[in-house]
């Protein structure tokens, strides 16, 4: 298999000089399911189908993002194959881009709520007609203290459980390893309130969801609109005992999360979430320290690839 070591932003200008109008795929060793040979296969067909491509690995958290903050990265097509947290960093570094190139996902990743929200393949083949086809939806997202989300940036308890999930056992389990660590925290954690000034109006609650999806966790609709269109929406949980937080959890299974008892719903342009103490944080699904967090909408896209 022929894949390149990555070694930082500047060496795209001296390693690859004439990469303009080819496939750079940036993958994430680390991601959940990851798979070399999965990757190789997409490689080769992208060839057969005349694109030239390169596959590049990334050896640390944050090299995504640096490749992608590249003003001068010399590609058409950037794929990133990882995670949502994969692709959160190239959104990350394409914030600095004044002209980032369209962004492919091959889903690799724990959950990929984002594949499953933009209705993506999952076959090697598949993957590479989409991209070969490069057609491409607007890509919408938030921020969160400046920071992008393209699902979500929460405050509360699945944010403390985003931090405690150790990574062995999410690598050993996947998603039931959200679930364990959920269930291990739930009983013993101090439960703190949170207010929520949503467009000037203040709300109090346990927990904060700022979406910028349909979906959250899985194939769980949180709310209306979605990723490829504009604006954001916030879902405030009045309690987060354990009991309540498993009705909520049943209600998210059944699609009914916004009509649970305590919810709510509403779509916004900015917001605060605050805490008198540190509340944990979260942004698509890996940890981004402690409240305050300051959401706002941004009129800013990527272009993806769909279908
Ligand atoms: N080579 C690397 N070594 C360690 N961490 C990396 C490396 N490359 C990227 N990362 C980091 O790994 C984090 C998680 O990756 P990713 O989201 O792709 O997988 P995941 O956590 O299994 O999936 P998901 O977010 O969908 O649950 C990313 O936020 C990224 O910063």
């Amino acid at each position: 298999m022929r894949l390149f070591w990555w070694s930082g932003a500047a060496a795209v200008r001296t390693m690859v000089p004439d990469m303009a109008g080819k496939v750079l795929i940036v993958a994430n060793p680390t991601s959940g399911g990851y798979s070399a040979e999965f990757l190789d296969d997409v490689r080769n067909r992208l060839e057969d189908l005349g694109c030239k491509t390169e596959i590049r690995l990334t050896r640390r958290a944050g090299e995504i993002g640096d490749i992608c903050a590249d003003p001068s990265l010399p590609v058409q097509t950037l794929v990133v194959a990882g995670g949502d947290g994969s692709v959160n960093e190239a959104l990350t570094g394409f914030q600095n881009h004044p002209a980032p190139p369209q962004l492919g996902i091959i889903p690799f990743g724990t959950a990929n709520v984002l594949a499953l929200e933009l209705g993506l393949p999952r076959n090697a083949k598949a993957i590479a007609e989409l991209i070969r086809r490069g057609k491409t939806r607007q890509l919408h997202y938030g921020l969160a203290n400046g920071r992008p989300f393209v699902l979500m940036a929460s405050a509360g308890f699945d944010a403390e459980v985003v931090h405690a999930v150790p990574l062995s056992l999410k690598r050993r389990l996947g998603k039931l390893a959200y679930v364990i660590t959920a269930l291990r925290t739930g009983f013993k954690r101090k439960s703190a309130s949170l207010k929520v000034i949503l467009d000037g109006e203040e709300l109090t609650g346990k927990l904060a969801v700022a979406s910028n999806a349909r979906h959250y966790g899985g194939p769980f609709v949180i709310c209306p609109g979605g990723a490829t269109d504009p604006g954001l929406h916030m879902l405030v949980l009045e309690r987060d005992d354990p009991w309540s937080s498993f009705c909520y959890g049943v209600a998210l299974l059944m699609g009914r999360i916004h009509k649970a008892k305590g919810a709510l719903v509403r779509p916004f342009k900015t917001a605060s979430i605050l805490a008198t103490g540190a509340v944990a944080a979260q942004v698509d699904g890996d940890p981004f320290g402690a409240t305050p967090l300051e959401i706002r909408q941004t009129d800013k896209t990527v272009p993806i690839l769909a279908p």
